[in-house]
């Protein structure tokens, strides 16, 4: 029976330390080449979806810099558009290498997704979605004299980074092509970035200055487009409860009532994992299907013998 999947990638799947176009058209092919594996099996769809966080603020910040009366900055929404642009291209040329290395014959495209959310979804009053590079605190005043309506917080004891709202998906405009195209064996990257965040108001749909998460919107996508798996793509094999500390203690199948437990115990770092998890429990609660949490490197390990966190209902 037709599988269908749809995995989310985390932010190394395509930016690791070098943000050139060379450096991360490198890793999208290393990461392309991992998810041909979801697709060897001859019976399953694949629709993958990516962040755009690192990406989008960069853009903003190449906008504002040439910036002129008659060649203005684009806002926020539409340059959340540029990178689903961007980083399909990047993905669809891998997928051809990838798929090509591999003797597989799989049609992939790009969709421009556009993600509903809420005009008066609180997060608008309060940004908490970091994006683009990060500053040291001495570079923080002369961004902050720069740019004094941006918001800019500690990101993880990495550095700072500015943040912007970043609203819940209500629904993705586009499900329904996604699924006749997925119908269609096409394998397809869809929803980058979260989606481009729109309201609708008299019918229409209008752009709205925010970041989606994109561990949301691919939850929100998985339920809409009945897919039997969610699959979550970081940087680590499992997750971990006691992250960090020497009872560190590697999570496998997890059900929903066990991953609530530990979400109430603050066990998931906000901004990181804890959005993950509760994407994961979303879909699995909404659909009765099953989520998995791991890492690009263990795409095989989780296909052919079940390793990664697996959450179910
Ligand atoms: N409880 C936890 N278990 C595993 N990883 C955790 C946990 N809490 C925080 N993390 C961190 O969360 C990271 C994944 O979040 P992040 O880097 O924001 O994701 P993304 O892959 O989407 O860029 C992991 O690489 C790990 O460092
Ligand atoms: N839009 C989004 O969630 O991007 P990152 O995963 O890159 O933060």
């Amino acid at each position: 029976m037709t599988k269908r999947i749809v995995v989310a990638l985390g932010g190394n799947a395509i930016l690791t330390k070098d943000s050139s176009a060379e450096a991360q058209q490198a890793a999208v092919l290393s990461t392309a080449q991992q998810l041909t594996s979801f697709l060897k099996d001859g019976d399953t769809q694949l629709i993958i979806t990516h962040g755009n966080g690192p990406q989008v603020g960069n853009l903003v910040l190449q906008q504002l810099s040439g910036s002129t009366e008659k060649n203005p900055a684009m806002p926020l929404h539409t340059v959340g558009a540029m990178t689903q642009g961007e980083i399909g291209f990047w993905m669809e040329n891998a997928l051809n290498k990838a798929f090509a290395a591999k003797n597989m014959d799989e049609d992939v495209a790009t969709i421009v997704t556009r993600t509903l959310v809420d005009a008066h979804d609180p997060a608008f009053q309060n940004a908490t979605k970091p994006i683009g590079p990060f500053y040291t605190e001495a570079e923080v005043a002369d961004i902050t004299k720069q740019h004094p309506d941006w918001d800019i917080v500690e990101d993880a004891g990495r550095g700072y980074r500015r943040v912007v709202p970043s609203p819940k998906p209500i629904s993705i405009v586009e499900a329904d092509v996604i699924k006749k195209m997925v119908n269609d064996g096409i394998t397809l990257i869809a929803a980058g970035g979260g989606g481009i965040p729109v309201i609708k108001e008299n019918n229409e749909f209008i752009g709205v200055d925010a970041v989606i998460d994109k561990d949301f919107s691919a939850a929100k996508l998985a339920e809409l487009v009945d897919a039997d798996e969610l699959v979550v793509l970081t940087a680590v094999k499992n997750i971990f409860v006691n992250f960090n500390t020497p009872e560190q203690k590697a999570l496998t199948t997890v059900t929903l009532a066990q991953a609530q437990e530990y979400l109430a115990e603050g066990q998931f770092a906000a901004g990181s994992m804890k959005p993950k998890i509760e994407a994961a429990m979303s879909f699995v609660k909404l659909t009765g299907k099953k989520a998995v949490i791991t890492s690009l490197d263990n795409v095989t390990g989780y296909l052919e013998d079940g390793l990664g966190t697996i959450i179910v209902p």
